[in-house]
């Protein structure tokens, strides 16, 4: 019982949504680099993050270094970009906005 991944084209609508998200991983995922004063800013950051991850039940794949963030968004589940990529995409945003 799969989520689907998103066609082609609404993949490019979701992008198109999103202008501070890439196509990466060959289309099959999307991600942003987020960058912050301090360790201390960003950290609080992927704290929020972890807790919209857990309440969106849909997980980042992600690194950090010292003041940078980034953020790689897919759907296991789907085998690349789904609908919960494109909901936790703007959730981040709205936690920097
Ligand atoms: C059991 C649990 O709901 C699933 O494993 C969820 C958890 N978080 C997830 N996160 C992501 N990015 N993709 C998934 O398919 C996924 N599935």
């Amino acid at each position: 019982m799969g989520i689907a991944e998103l066609t082609g084209t609404e993949r490019d609508e979701a992008l198109a949504a999103l202008p501070e998200w890439a196509l990466v991983r060959d289309g099959k995922a999307i991600g942003r680099r987020f960058v912050f004063a301090d360790f201390s800013e960003a950290f609080a950051f992927m704290t929020r993050v972890a807790l919209l991850a857990e309440t969106h039940d849909h997980h980042p794949e992600w690194s950090n270094v010292y003041n940078r963030v980034e953020i790689e968004l897919t759907t296991h589940d789907a085998g690349g970009l789904s609908k919960r990529d494109a909901a936790m995409a703007r959730a981040i945003d709205a936690l920097v906005a």
